[in-house]
């Protein structure tokens, strides 16, 4: 079965599977300071925490990175196996199937992902983190690079909009995201084989500060705050899917929220079709420390008095944060999945309800 690499050769996301709705965010008006779309953003990130940008700009550099993502996955699995991430909470690399469990009874995953990391693509022929195969290497700087940049610049965006709202001093996130410094922001390729029954990634939210998906078959699925319910996020061509992670969601006190997402087989006919997803994730500088902002803003600071004590202190920073947490999910065990949950542990299913997107779409 071909891959589906081409936007159009996607089979139709079949009707009467129970989907999510999410806002959508025009990324032109964002960048014109338009007001109603900035209001539009902050609803999707205190609600929800996903939203669909459209007029993002980089249509061409997502078409090559899905590109890029099949041909990699084509390597023999001998070749792949040499960048394997390893155990150590390193995610930069291959991560073969049955790698990671999706459950606390310790299900295996059904999804290959390759990782780049941020620092190699911007410091390529040097190598930061790691070496990588030809045709990362080969396409590192016409594929790579430019999806790294656009998709970095829309997340500068957002949290500049962010730290605006939560009345944070100008510039304050730009001091934990420097792009000179080490960091764990990644970009990725997820594939799903055809014709899977399982679960491939299992319920979690995201690590770090903003991700960006695009997807062009289903099986993306988020869980709405205050329900045990999972609903599809439909693809739509064009839009990419954007949402809060945990640090940023700890660094506003939980005034943004980092919603509990995972990814199943695509639905309807689109399951006899291998799924590609392309995801860049920004992430905090690895010597972040992860706290709510409360002295740089009142607003912070009261979210944290109303909530349990150390609920945004995890007390580490943000590198010992991510891989204690990948370290766990390759335990492959009911611990190792427990004990990898992040923000998401104490919200799986019991997120108190937030704004409905439907409602706001309604308003
Ligand atoms: O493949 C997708 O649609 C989302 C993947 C994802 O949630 C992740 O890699 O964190
Ligand atoms: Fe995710």
């Amino acid at each position: 079965m071909p891959g589906l690499t081409l936007s159009n050769l996607t089979p139709p996301f079949p009707a009467g599977v129970p989907v999510h709705p999410l806002l959508i965010v025009d990324y032109e008006l964002l960048l014109r300071r338009d007001e109603r779309e900035i209001n539009k953003l902050w609803l999707a990130a205190t609600g929800l925490g996903f939203w669909y940008l459209k007029n993002h700009g980089t249509q061409q550099e997502v078409d090559r990175m899905f590109e890029w993502g099949s041909e990699t996955f084509s390597l023999p699995l001998e070749e792949k196996l040499k960048y394997d991430i390893g155990m150590d909470g390193n995610s930069v690399g291959y991560k073969a199937k049955g790698s990671i469990a999706t459950d606390a009874l310790g299900t295996l995953d059904t999804v290959e992902f390759f990782t780049i990391s941020q620092n190699d693509v911007f410091a390529y022929p040097q190598t930061i983190r790691r070496k990588y195969p030809e045709p990362v290497n080969r396409r590192m700087r016409n594929t790579l690079l430019p999806f790294a940049q656009k998709s970095k610049a829309i997340n500068e965006t957002f949290l500049r909009i962010f730290e605006e709202r939560l009345g944070l001093p100008y510039g304050e996130f730009a001091k934990t995201h420097q792009e000179d410094k080490l960091c764990c922001s990644e970009l990725r390729c997820v594939k799903t084989p055809p014709n899977q029954s399982s679960t491939g990634i299992g319920p979690h939210s995201d690590f770090g500060t903003l991700t960006i998906v695009h997807n062009r078959l289903g099986g993306l699925q988020v869980m709405p705050p205050g329900t045990d319910e999972w609903l599809y996020i439909k693809p739509l061509p064009g839009h990419a899917v954007c949402n809060i992670a945990d640090a940023l969601s700890l660094f506003s006190g939980g005034i943004l929220r980092s919603s509990v997402h995972r990814v199943m087989p695509p639905p309807g006919s689109q399951s006899r079709y291998e799924r590609y997803s392309i995801c860049y994730f920004t992430r905090p500088n690895d010597d972040a420390i992860l706290r709510a902002l409360s002295d740089k803003s009142p607003l912070i600071a009261e979210a944290v008095r109303r909530a349990p004590p150390g609920q945004f202190e995890p007390g580490c920073t943000s590198s010992e944060w991510i891989s204690r947490r990948i370290r766990n999910l390759c335990l492959k065990s009911r611990q190792g999945f427990i004990a990898s949950q992040g923000t998401e542990k104490i919200a799986i299913g019991k997120q108190p309800q937030g704004v409905s997107p439907a409602s706001m779409l309604r308003s």
